[in-house]
């Protein structure tokens, strides 16, 4: 394998590493996220959830910080190829935001399956 190749996948590991340390600094929507993954993790310590639940939250957690980043990645580009008000980017925008919803929407479903049988 020439070295260029890992040498360019590595490069890629290190600007990904960036952008999620960007997102984790500068987007408040990910900085609250975050805290509740850290939350839901410690809960999952406390009620000693299964294997299999830890991976299914895990995901959840991934997934919904993941489609947030992107969110973030979609309003970024917006607001850089169309700065003023334009119902266009407003639908955009709102169709991003629908993605997170839609996957925060999963997780708090996936959350209730694992914690309110134990909790109740
Ligand atoms: N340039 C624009 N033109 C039309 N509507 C816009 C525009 N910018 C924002 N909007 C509307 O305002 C909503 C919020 O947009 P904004 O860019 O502030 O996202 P946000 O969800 O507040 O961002 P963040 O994720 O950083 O909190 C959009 O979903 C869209 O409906």
């Amino acid at each position: 394998m020439p070295t260029s190749f890992i040498k360019g996948r590595l490069k890629g590991c290190v600007y990904a590493f960036k952008g999620g340390i960007l997102l984790l600094k500068t987007e408040a929507s990910i900085q609250v996220q975050f805290g509740i993954a850290i939350l839901i993790t410690i809960a999952g310590f406390y009620f000693q959830i299964s294997p299999t639940e830890w991976m299914i939250q895990t995901l959840c957690i991934g997934m919904v910080m993941s489609i947030e980043g992107l969110n973030t990645a979609v309003e970024e580009i917006a607001d850089f190829v169309h700065p003023d008000f334009h119902n266009k980017i407003g639908k955009i925008k709102d169709i991003a935001a629908g993605a997170v919803g839609i996957a925060a929407l999963i997780a708090v479903i996936v959350a209730g399956i694992i914690y309110v049988p134990k909790v109740f």
